[in-house]
C-alpha cells in the first residue's frame, strides 16, 4: 500500500511513543488483501447482545471518543464467531483523517475508508477483570466497523450530538441509553485474524472481527468528529484528525473470511 498519507500519522503527535513493540509478530491494524484471505467454513455467525442500558458516557481521552458500558454482568455480550468464549462490551470508539481520503485503521486492497468504528470486549469467562484480559492472547475481541461517505447515519447523530460536550480531552458527559447494534451492519460477512492493540499498550491480545460491509455517514458527521481536540481546556488546540496508527506488517498471519 502506499504510504504517502501514512506518513501523516505517523508523524503525529498521537505517535511520538514507538511506531513498533520489539518482538511484535500480530500488530495491528494490517491491510485486508481480499483475495489472500481464507474463508473459513467452520466459522460461525456472530451473535451480538447489547443491552441500551449499560451505556454509561462518553468521554474524550486525547485519542479518541469512547462511549463506555457497564461491564460488571453480561447483560452487553458477543459470542460464536471465531471466538471460543463470551466476551463483554467495554466501550466503542472511532478513527478518522483529516480529509475523506483516509482515517481509517485497516485498509481492504490498500484502500481507505474515512473512518473506523471499533467496538471492544474482553473475555471475563477465562478473566477477572478488563485490565488482566488485555495482557493475554485470547483476552479482547474487537469489532471493526468501516464508515464511508453517503447517507446520514440517524443512530450516529446521537453520539454527534454529544460531541460538542466532550470537545477537550478528560471532558466526560453522562450517556444513559445507546444501542451499539444500530451502528452494525446486518450483513454478517467479516474478516477475522490475530492482532493487538492500536493505542499503547499495544499488547497483542486482540481477536480482530472487520464487517465486510461499511456502514454510511454524511459529510457533516464526518466533519463533526473533526471539531474534537487532542488537547485539554486551556492548552494550545490541535485538532483530533489522523488518529489511526500506520499498517503494521503481515508477518506470519492469515485473515480468514466468514463468506466465499
Ligand atoms: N484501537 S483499539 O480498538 O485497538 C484499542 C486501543 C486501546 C483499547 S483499550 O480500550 O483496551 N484501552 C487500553 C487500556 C486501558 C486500560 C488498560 S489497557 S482498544
Ligand atoms: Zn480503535
Amino acid at each position: 500500500c502506499s504510504r504517502k498519507n501514512i506518513r501523516n500519522a505517523a508523524l503525529h503527535p498521537l505517535w511520538q511513543s514507538p511506531l513498533t513493540i520489539p518482538g511484535g509478530t500480530r500488530q495491528s491494524p494490517i491491510n485486508i488483501q481480499w483475495r489472500d484471505s481464507v474463508y473459513d467454513p467452520f466459522l460461525k455467525p456472530l451473535k451480538i447482545s447489547y443491552d441500551p442500558t449499560t451505556c454509561l458516557h462518553i468521554w474524550n481521552n486525547g485519542y479518541s471518543f469512547l462511549v463506555e458500558f457497564d461491564d460488571s454482568t453480561d447483560r452487553s455480550t458477543i459470542i460464536g464467531g471465531p471466538l471460543e468464549n463470551q466476551y463483554r462490551l467495554k466501550q466503542f470508539h472511532f478513527h478518522w483523517g483529516a480529509i475523506n481520503d483516509w482515517g481509517s485503521e485497516h485498509t481492504v486492497d490498500c484502500k481507505f475508508y474515512p473512518a473506523e468504528l471499533h467496538l471492544v470486549h474482553w473475555n471475563a469467562v477465562e478473566y477477572p477483570s478488563f485490565e488482566e484480559a488485555v495482557m493475554e492472547g485470547n483476552g479482547l475481541a474487537v469489532i471493526g466497523v468501516f464508515l464511508k461517505l453517503g447517507a446520514r447515519h440517524e443512530g450516529l447523530q446521537t453520539l454527534v450530538d454529544a460531541l460538542p460536550a466532550v470537545r477537550h480531552k478528560d471532558t466526560v458527559i453522562e450517556f444513559d441509553v445507546f444501542d451499539p447494534s444500530c451502528l452494525i451492519p446486518s450483513c454478517p460477512d467479516y474478516w477475522t485474524y490475530a492482532g493487538s492493540l492500536t493505542t499503547p499498550p499495544l499488547t497483542e491480545s486482540v481477536t480482530w472481527i472487520i464487517k465486510k460491509k461499511p456502514i454510511e455517514v454524511d459529510e457533516d458527521q464526518l466533519e463533526a468528529f473533526r471539531t474534537l481536540l487532542f488537547t485539554s481546556h486551556g492548552e494550545e488546540e490541535r485538532r483530533m484528525v489522523d488518529n489511526f496508527r500506520p499498517l503494521q506488517p503481515l508477518m506470519n498471519r492469515t485473515v480468514r473470511s466468514s463468506f466465499r
